[in-house]
């Protein structure tokens, strides 16, 4: 084969595997979950059917008590829904947990005030039974990725909360897992803080083509980072609209003031509000 019919072949390799569909990352088919408590069936999830495709960036938003946190639960092997089907990586949530197939960030950082930075993120690879010198060279990469090297001495109560945040996004990075689950990690912050994290977790997401899914209250936040916005409504959650976002990728803050922010905004908006009015 001559250097031209190779270059021909990678090509229209290279074609086909662009139109080749890649199987979803998450693929959630009418999913149920209903918990059972003292006070009788509590309905938390209704026919829940989703895709979520790899490097996709995925808020999900609603009233509370919508199911947020137990859609992301349940992808994490945390809960376990009482109907329907849902596969993580083409496993069974409990299969992809145990090949370590995402990193969780919660609400509150939970780091241990007694261990530095540096030992808080250690903490899943020691688990996990990484040689030491792995341990440190990741920890290096987690804090370069998050903008805190050079912390990683400090222990959590010398770091802003913000700072916090970010330790805990770099702990959930540590190994290096396709999938960053993350419900509200930054609910508790002032806007301004805030805004400065969605910023550097665009960037990281850009740098690293993880795949994101994320849990807000927030309209602007929901539509300032996601590629595909799940308006969820009240309980029993279901999927009220899902809005592929037509932003580019690259996002200035100032992206904010644009016509088609405001447009998809509104979309939410509205949704939510539709999402009420089912009851
Ligand atoms: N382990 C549990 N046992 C019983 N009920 C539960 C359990 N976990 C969640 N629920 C109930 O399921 C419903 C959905 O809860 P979930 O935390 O997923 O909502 P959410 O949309 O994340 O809410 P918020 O925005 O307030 O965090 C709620 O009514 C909640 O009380």
């Amino acid at each position: 084969m001559n250097m031209e019919t190779t270059t021909q072949a990678l090509n229209s390799q290279a074609a086909a595997s662009d139109i080749t569909p890649q199987a979803p990352v998450i693929e959630a088919r009418n999913l149920d979950l209903t918990f059972q408590t003292n006070d009788g069936p509590v309905h938390a999830l209704k026919d829940v059917s989703l895709e979520i495709n790899k490097g996709d960036f995925v808020s999900f938003i609603g009233p509370s008590g919508c199911g947020k946190t137990t859609f992301l639960r349940c992808i994490a092997a945390l809960e376990q829904p009482t109907g329907g089907a849902l596969m993580v990586n083409g496993m069974t949530p409990d299969e992809a947990r145990r090949q370590r197939a995402y990193g969780y960030v919660f609400q509150a950082a939970g780091l241990y005030p007694w261990r530095s930075i540096a030992k808080n993120i250690k903490l899943p690879l020691e688990i996990m039974g990484y040689s030491k010198a792995e341990q440190a060279a990741r920890v290096e990469q987690v804090l370069e990725l998050v903008e805190l090297a050079g912390f990683g001495g400090k222990y959590p109560w010398q770091l802003s909360g913000g700072m916090q945040q970010r330790a805990s996004i770099a702990r959930a990075l540590a190994f290096d897992a396709d999938i960053l689950l993350m419900d509200e990690p930054f609910g508790a912050l002032d806007e301004i803080v805030r805004d400065h994290l969605n910023e550097q977790l665009l960037k990281l997401w850009a740098r690293t083509d993880k795949t994101i899914g994320f849990v807000t209250h927030s309209i602007p936040e929901a539509v300032y980072l996601s590629t595909k916005i799940v308006v969820m409504s009240p309980r029993p959650g279901r999927i009220h609209d899902v809005i592929d976002s037509p932003l580019p990728k690259e996002r200035p803050l100032d992206i904010r003031d644009s016509a088609e922010f405001i447009e998809i905004a509104h979309r939410v908006r509205d949704g939510l509000r539709a999402g009420h009015a089912d009851d």
